[in-house]
């Protein structure tokens, strides 16, 4: 296996990078249909009008009680963050509810994840805004669980993406500098978290990334499919 020229020329003389760390929805996996379905039932729960995917899809990126916030506040950013914790708390239960009986009915990987994921073989940490309660089920319903030197959940440290903070954890866990490690994600929160650490970012046009274009956030480079970074 081997790195596109891009890549190789960013981490000559090194052959490449020494750490990839990787962002999980809407980057390996599609997962909006069953995190909508869940938010839906939760939103009927409460006597509410069901929001459905393409809104679920542009407000997934900062974790689950970010998530339901904005599914509360149809979308308002404002009146989301500033939702009691007290009425949020219910309204979790649902969603928990509903999204751990279906984590994986609908969720897929993308076009070329699974083989690029076997091809690769430098070590490899997920560092998903996830909780850990439905991180870990998934990726062993997936069959993934041992493609990962390390897991890093939205609720494992103090700050989660766009904080730089789980991205620079792994690099010391793994010991390795930020200049050997690639961070490849699909929103503004994995990019900008890689910029604060000083690491490459690769943003995948596929995913979700609240309505806008990721090129937005000027990652070093950006693919269709992850094959796009191994070479020939
Ligand atoms: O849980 C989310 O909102 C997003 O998770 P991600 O960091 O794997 O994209
Ligand atoms: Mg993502």
């Amino acid at each position: 296996m081997g790195w596109n020229a891009a890549l190789k020329a960013h981490f000559a003389p090194a052959a490449g990078p020494q750490l990839l760390l990787l962002d999980l929805d809407g980057t390996l996996i599609d997962s909006v249909p069953d995190l909508a379905a869940a938010v839906d039932a939760m939103l009927l729960g409460l006597q509410r009008m069901p929001a459905g995917e393409e809104k679920v899809s542009h407000w997934v990126g900062n974790g689950a009680d970010v998530l339901i916030r904005r599914a509360l506040c149809a979308g308002d950013e404002q009146a989301a963050v500033a939702l009691a914790a007290d009425d949020v708390t219910p309204a979790r239960a649902l969603f928990d509810a509903a999204y751990l009986q279906a984590l994986h009915h609908a969720t897929g990987a993308y076009p070329g994840v699974s083989e690029w994921l076997q091809r690769v073989t430098i070590p490899k940490v997920l560092i998903t805004n996830k909780p850990r309660l439905f991180t870990l089920p998934l990726l062993a319903s997936l069959g993934w669980s041992d493609y990962f030197v390390q897991i890093l959940c939205g609720d494992d440290l103090a700050e989660k993406k766009p904080s730089p903070m789980p991205l620079l954890h792994a690099c010391q866990a793994q010991n390795v500098t930020p200049q050997q490690a690639l961070m490849i994600g699909d929103s503004r929160n994995d990019i900008q978290a890689a910029k604060a650490a000083g690491i490459a970012s690769v943003a995948v046009t596929y995913g979700y990334n609240h309505g806008e274009d990721i090129a937005a956030s000027k990652p070093d480079w950006t693919v269709e499919n992850l094959l796009q970074l191994l070479a020939g």
